[in-house]
């Protein structure tokens, strides 16, 4: 039996310990835990709240090459039944962070000893599906500092085979704004409608109405999104709801189509306060900047991976997620590229169960590039 490779096992850790953002205790403690086996001779290692700075200090450094990690799970409850899955109820790496952070490690393991000209600052980041590690972490004083002059994430993409890495020069991913809506109306008895203002079907007039957005007010060759993920309301079956909350996400690729859907969505949220007698609140929790890779980078990027064995390069198209990481590549010239990992379940579901063969392959990539790229 083929014993398992460092980094899975490291992943699997990861796995059993999901938390959401700015609590990643556990997962801040197990990262810092391993860094400190590393050898320390280069090693700057800073934390920033549940996030970690480490500065790998290069042999020449004319410049600093930076690598970030998103590091925090979903509050989804697994249900992939896999031996290391979540212990911690109702969480679950379901965006592949556990990964993603093996993956940093892996590499920063390398460079820990065998340096390279340029200095390296891995970034472990948290908050990523919100409220939004990346901006304050851009803004402290750690990153004043140590600010790279280049700067690289990956993405699992659960619909490529292993071995199969894509992106693209410029926009990569969407602009996203959360949006959680709540409804007030006048609750009472089920037996009597007439007396009370049912935010149940008051909430479900409004989920119909916001899907008329991107049919009707985006133009059919931009792209838009407006998913509600969470509606809520009511007490009991017999009881009208006196409130609903819907609870969602806006995707546009440009911040004009953002703005020109907000406005819709306020003008129907008006109309739902008047049709149907209650008050409306709208809140569009946090907000993260497009995806934009840098031209050359990228190119030179996929390029570099192409004449690499046992690596297909796909130049995809961009897709409606959204990522954080965008609000770094709008200050520092970079990339984010897909990572292939083949699991039959997308992001975000339940059952997402990664092919493990991508993180040694994905180590292997990113330590070459980084190496060819900081002794260049
Ligand atoms: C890669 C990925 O899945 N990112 C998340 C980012 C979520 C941002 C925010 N919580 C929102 O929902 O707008 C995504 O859902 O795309």
């Amino acid at each position: 039996m083929s014993r398992l490779s460092p980094f899975v096992a490291i992943r699997r850790d990861l796995h059993k310990i999901p938390e959401l953002g700015f609590q990643e205790f556990k997962t801040q403690q197990y990262l810092l835990d391993y860094i400190h086996t590393l050898p320390q001779e280069r090693l700057e290692i800073k934390t920033w709240k549940t996030g970690i700075f480490v500065k790998v200090r290069g042999t020449a450094p004319r410049k600093t090459i930076g690598y970030r990690a998103d590091m925090d799970g979903l509050p989804i409850t697994e249900e992939t039944n896999l031996p290391y899955c979540s212990e911690h109820e109702g969480n679950m790496h379901a965006c592949g962070h556990d990964i993603h952070m093996s993956i940093a490690l892996g590499v920063l393991t390398h460079f820990a000893s065998h340096p390279i000209k340029d200095d390296l600052l891995f970034i472990f980041q948290p908050a990523e599906e919100g409220p939004g590690g990346a901006r304050p972490m851009l803004e402290s004083e750690i990153m004043k500092t140590w600010k790279p002059d280049m700067i690289v994430a990956l993405h699992i993409a659960p619909e490529y085979p292993v071995g199969t890495i894509a992106t693209k020069e410029g926009l990569l991913f969407a602009n996203t704004s959360e949006l959680f809506i709540d409804l007030k109306g006048k609750g009472g008895h089920a037996a009597f409608p007439h007396l009370a203002n049912d935010m149940v079907v008051a909430a479900c007039s409004l989920v119909t109405q916001l899907q008329s957005i991107v049919s009707r007010n985006v133009d059919p060759l931009d792209s838009a999104v407006i998913t509600v993920g969470k509606i809520s309301g009511g007490t009991v079956q017999n009881a009208i709801a006196e409130r609903a909350r819907l609870e969602g996400t806006i995707r546009t690729l440009s911040v004009e189509s953002m703005n020109k859907v907000k406005e819709r969505i306020e003008a129907i949220v008006k109309g739902i306060e008047i049709g149907y007698q209650c008050e409306a609140t709208i809140d569009y929790g946090s907000m993260y900047h497009q995806v934009y890779n840098d031209e050359k980078l990228t190119a030179e990027f996929m390029q570099f991976v192409e004449q690499l064995p046992d690596v297909h390069v796909v130049r995809c198209k961009e897709a409606m997620t959204g990522e954080d990481f965008g609000y770094m590549l709008a200050e520092i010239p970079g990339f984010m590229f897909w990572l292939g990992v083949d699991s039959p379940y997308g992001l975000h579901h339940a059952k997402l169960t990664p092919d493990e063969r991508a993180i040694d392959k994905a180590i292997a990539l990113l330590t070459s590039y980084m190496t060819w790229k900081g002794n260049e």
